[in-house]
């Protein structure tokens, strides 16, 4: 596609231009050659410091966790002769010359001489595109899967590969999966989508303004960095849920076909921007609050649910940064040349920020472009930072090869310090915690209405019994009375008959026998009375064992009456503790502000008596001579 007056999108559609507000900055390119030695390989190992604090609010690594130190580790991968190479460049030998077993590039001055460099890993046209992400990328993202940042970033002269390197989507051939997907497919083997989350924005800086690639109405996007951690973010970009891979390759290709494309001299596809992909991924850390130990040892998981749960929040970076040739290479002319100028202003200011860090210098000119302000944590910040750099075999770009070779060398020495970012959940402990509540009081509830339910039976039960008892001693009693009643009559009626006819025979006179025949009777009874008596006592002894028996249930509901008293007490004291938590975190934030306030307030005044001093020696030098 021809370069003209507006610009393209990859998908063929053209847009206006924009402004550019700042001149050009030419690429440096400076002669000498330094040859840094591979550093040691220093990959983020977890110390004591980057551990869990006491239990205070904020975030959960302790104030001296200062980090442990990680290099930028640089990769030069070459990309083989291309079709054009092939033919203009048909007499000529290569301008570069790899010795991947040693780490080593020969870069050739001239026919029989050469500069040799070093880097952590040399990448020959050979390299599968898998061995590269696993000598890149592969260590970067098993870094944030651990919980720290991670940049991956690709920097080259147009149509060396950055492109190829880390975006392409392989659909047809898998073999030939960038940096991007593979990562992606990394990252989702690990996390566990129903615990963890894991998310996704993508942008492109073009002349100073950040758009959003999945969204390109959202085209004036600003960076925000966070006062307390220096984290910085871009909150307007549109932040994508990635449940699978395939959702995660559509993205891409949306985004792909809204970044900026031009044809150049050098590539018919060369990208006018610098994308920049994020992957958020927050985990929940397993297994760590359990270690801690309870303190009477009774309600041990009581104050395992108290203690709030530890989240990873990590963030992988992947920069694919526009071709840093030179303008005349390029072949830019109008609108082009003021996209080339933008590019090369930011990659200038990149640039400056990587040799202020590898000299250590006390000054850093983050600030002056978005890319630097950007890729803050990336260098010299707390990320774990790869870098690819990219170059071409053709002898006609040694100029651009070598500027290149020794960014990558620049950048080799710039020591971060990566940081775990781990903090405390409040949010999901007051989920988890109203959730174990609504628990407890749902089975509170159903306890309760299973013992009203018990004694209700029990009682009915007991009741029932004692009727029973009641009416079988009352059914007996007047059974035995009235049998007793049907005797006496029975024999009331045969003494009378026997009396009658004694009198009959004998006459008048009473011989005694009667007398006698009374007395039986009354023996008789007084047996049958005893035995009624006994019967008496009997069901009375029935019936106390019966009472006793409801007095013991009695008993038994006053205690549980008590037990469902002390349960609520308990549900009062861990609503409190909770709120304790809380009042602490909201105490402790705003101490923190404070302190905040007062040290901006201190630098502030630090800065007005070191101007103060500056006026006063330009007016007077004399007399600041004098004062020493
Ligand atoms: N290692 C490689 N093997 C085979 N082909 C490659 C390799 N690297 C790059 N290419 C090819 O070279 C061309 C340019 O690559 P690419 O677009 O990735 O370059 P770039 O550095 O991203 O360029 P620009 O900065 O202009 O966007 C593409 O056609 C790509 O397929």
């Amino acid at each position: 596609m021809a370069a003209s007056g507006g610009y393209n999108y990859r998908d063929g559609t053209q847009r206006s231009s924009h402004k550019v507000d700042r001149p050009l900055s030419i690429n440096s390119n400076p002669k000498s050659s330094v040859k840094s030695k591979a550093l040691p390989a220093s990959g983020p190992r977890r110390n004591s410091t980057g551990s869990i604090g006491g239990g205070g609010a904020g975030p959960a690594t302790s104030k001296i966790d200062t980090g442990v130190p990680g290099r930028v580790r640089v990769a030069v991968r070459l990309r083989p002769r291309n079709a054009e190479e092939m033919v203009a460049d048909a007499d000529f030998a290569d301008c570069v010359e790899l010795q991947p077993e040693l780490k080593r590039l020969k870069l050739r001055k001239n026919n029989w001489d050469t500069d040799t460099y070093e880097f952590d890993e040399v990448l020959t046209e050979f390299a599968s595109q898998k061995r590269v992400y696993e000598v890149v990328a592969k260590p970067v993202v098993e870094s944030v899967l651990e919980g720290y940042n991670g940049t991956v970033m690709a920097y080259g002269q147009t149509g060396t590969g950055k492109t190829y390197t880390l975006g392409r989507l392989g659909e047809e051939d898998t073999a030939a999966r960038g940096i991007m997907v593979r990562a992606m497919e990394d990252i989702l083997a690990d996390v566990s989508l129903e615990s963890d989350s894991l998310s996704v924005s993508y942008l492109q800086l073009y002349m100073e303004t950040i758009q959003d690639l999945l969204d390109p109405a959202n085209d004036n996007i600003s960076i925000v960095e966070d006062p307390k951690t220096g984290d910085v973010s871009v909150p307007g970009a549109s932040l994508v849920e990635i449940r699978d891979h395939q959702s995660f390759v559509e993205l891409l290709r949306l985004g792909e076909a809204h970044r900026f494309a031009t044809n150049t001299k050098l590539n018919t596809e060369s990208s006018r921007s610098h994308a920049i992909l994020m992957v958020n991924v927050k985990k929940s850390v397993k297994g760590r609050d359990s270690a801690l130990p309870s303190q009477n040892g009774n309600n041990s998981h009581m104050v395992k649910s108290l203690k709030p749960p530890v989240v990873r929040k990590s963030k992988l970076v992947v920069v694919d940064l526009a071709g840093s040739e030179r303008i005349d290479k390029s072949g830019s002319e109008g609108h082009t040349l003021e996209e080339a100028k933008s590019i090369n202003l930011s990659l200038s200011a990149l640039g400056k920020c990587i040799n202020a860090l590898a000299e250590n210098s006390a000054h850093v000119p983050v600030r002056d472009s978005k890319l630097t302000r950007l890729l803050r944590d990336s260098f010299g910040g707390t990320a774990r930072t790869s870098l690819v750099i990219t170059i071409g075999p053709s002898p006609r770009h040694r100029g651009e090869t070598a500027s290149t070779i020794m960014f990558g060398q620049r950048a080799m020495k710039v020591e971060n310090m990566l940081k775990l970012k781990e903090e405390f959940d409040y949010k999901s402990l007051a989920r988890r915690l109203d959730i174990q509540l609504d628990k407890l009081i749902a089975e509170h509830e159903r306890q309760q209405k299973a013992f009203e339910d018990e004694i209700e039976r029990i009682t009915i039960e007991a009741q029932n019994r004692i009727s029973e008892v009641e009416r079988n001693y009352a059914d007996g009693l007047e059974k035995d009375y009235m049998e007793s009643i049907k005797k006496l009559e029975e024999q009331l009626v045969m003494n009378q008959k026997k009396h009658g006819s004694e009198k009959i025979t004998n006459g008048p006179e009473d011989d005694g026998s009667n007398v006698t025949t009374i007395k039986e009777s009354c023996r008789v009874h007084v047996e049958e009375i005893d035995d009624l008596t006994k019967l008496l006592q009997k069901e009375t002894l029935l019936r106390k064992a019966a009472e006793e028996e409801v007095q013991n249930l009695k008993i038994q509901l006053t205690q549980w009456k008590r037990s469902e008293a002390a349960g609520n007490s308990e549900i009062l004291k861990l609503r409190k503790m909770l709120e304790n938590e809380e009042h602490q975190k909201e105490k402790l934030e705003g101490e923190i502000a404070t302190l905040h306030s007062q040290l901006l307030q201190l630098s502030f005044e630090a800065n007005e008596m070191v101007q103060v001093k500056l006026c006063l020696w330009l007016v007077r030098p004399e007399l600041n001579q004098e004062m020493g």
